[in-house]
């Protein structure tokens, strides 16, 4: 009814323009009205001609265009729910996350999931928002890192207000690596605004991360409660789920997934999906079933040995429980060759260690990349072994 409080006042001048206006959006609010155009060129066009001809209107009219409204989602069509691979490790996060994908904010907000490197979690954040989207609900993808650099752009450029709109305009938030908050202070108040923001509203949020909130370092416990309060899951890759990645990847990739084929690239990739499908793009590459990596009991010694050298720590030591500095260094640094120059599993290489089960390798080779990514000295020390190591190994 209150759209034809404006529309009237222009038919009774232009019943051209009129009917121009009526392809807009008109929302009438008090004495506002909104018109919302498809284009820039459109915005153009209507700014003009209430300059020009609607000068007597008595209210205050508000153009804006479409197109200057949409942001960025970067939801990436590739993942979706249907090209996930299920089994016992991951279908309970799966049917979460395609409930909270169809039910924005209803049961779970938050979402918190943690696991692995390159088990699907990232997979799963953008097949949420791909559903969603076809709902009809407003989802947006970032990481951590990402949303921090924006933050600093946007208070650089006095827009902070812009940004903190954006992101608090949504029906389905999907935050990355938030494992990346750590010590980013002023990231970490921003996300708290949103974060809270989004909870009033009822909004969805799902973060996810490389381990539990709790294990989260140099982040508030205000925010680890936060993100605490929902749903927490782990998401993970056993043996059955692995073999149907393996025989999906394969197919993907034209191959027929052969009991042998199949075998052979279990037998040389670990527990992370990405690992396995790069092995398989590499086979694709060479048009051929390449080598095996040397992967045997002989090379892990190889390794450990020259770990042990270097350390100048018995090499037995880095094999028994030894809480000595220099040991537990040198066998997680040992550890961390293992898996990124021999491409061994985290299990192989845990019980290689004596250790009971896959998250000790696990553990151990995620301390190695974290520092690594943060110590320079530390990096070349690494670069160091590995190019020695190189030699010893081919
Ligand atoms: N269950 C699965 N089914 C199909 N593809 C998968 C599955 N799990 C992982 N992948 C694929 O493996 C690759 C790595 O997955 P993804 O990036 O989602 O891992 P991640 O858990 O987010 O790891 P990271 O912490 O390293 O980002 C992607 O190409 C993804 O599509």
């Amino acid at each position: 009814m209150e759209r034809l409080e404006f529309l009237p006042f222009v038919e009774k001048q232009d019943r051209f323009a009129a009917g121009v206006f009526r392809q807009f959006l008109i929302q009438e609010e008090g004495d506002m009205v909104l018109i919302v155009t498809p284009t820039e060129e459109y915005k153009e066009w209507v700014y003009a001609y209430i300059k020009t001809r609607l000068k007597d209107y008595p209210k205050k009219v508000v153009v804006k265009s479409a197109q200057q409204d949409q942001v960025k989602d970067n939801i990436n069509p590739r993942y979706t729910f249907e090209n996930f691979v299920v089994g016992p490790s991951n279908q309970l996060a799966y049917k979460v996350c395609l409930e909270v994908a169809e039910n924005p904010g209803r049961s779970f907000s938050p979402l918190f999931l943690y696991g692995s490197v390159g088990l699907g979690k990232t997979h799963l954040l953008h097949a949420i928002g791909n559903r969603a989207k076809t709902k009809g609900y407003r989802a947006m993808y970032s990481s951590i890192n990402d949303f921090s650099e924006e933050m600093v752009k946007a208070l650089k450029e006095g827009k902070i207000e812009k940004f903190r709109e954006k992101y608090i305009n949504v029906d389905i938030l999907l935050l990355d690596d938030v494992q990346f908050l750590a010590g980013k202070e002023r990231t970490q108040m921003e996300l708290f605004r949103v974060f809270e923001k989004l909870q009033t509203f009822e909004k969805q949020i799902v973060l996810v991360s490389d381990r539990h909130p709790k294990d989260l370092k140099d982040v508030p416990d205000r925010l680890v409660s936060r993100f605490e309060s929902g749903l927490l899951l782990e998401i993970g890759l056993d043996d059955e789920t692995r073999i149907s990645v393996i025989k999906k990847k394969l197919m993907e990739y034209g191959f027929s997934p052969e009991d042998s084929v199949v075998s052979y690239v279990a037998e040389n990739t670990g527990y992370n999906v990405r690992e396995i499908e790069g092995f398989i793009r590499t086979m694709k590459i060479l048009g051929e079933v390449p080598k095996p990596v040397r992967r045997d009991q002989r090379s892990i010694e190889t390794v450990v040995r020259y770990v042990a050298k270097n350390f100048k720590v018995d090499p037995e030591l880095l094999r028994t429980d030894s809480k000595d500095r220099k040991v537990v260094s040198a066998r997680q640094i040992a550890m961390y060759l293992c898996k990124t120059l021999l491409g061994s599993s985290y299990t192989e290489i845990s019980r290689y260690f004596g250790k009971k089960d896959h998250t000790s390798a696990l553990y151990a080779i995620k301390k190695v990349e974290e520092k690594r990514r943060t110590d320079r000295k530390f990096h070349h020390m690494l670069k160091f072994l590995e190019d020695g190591l190189r030699k010893h190994l081919s």
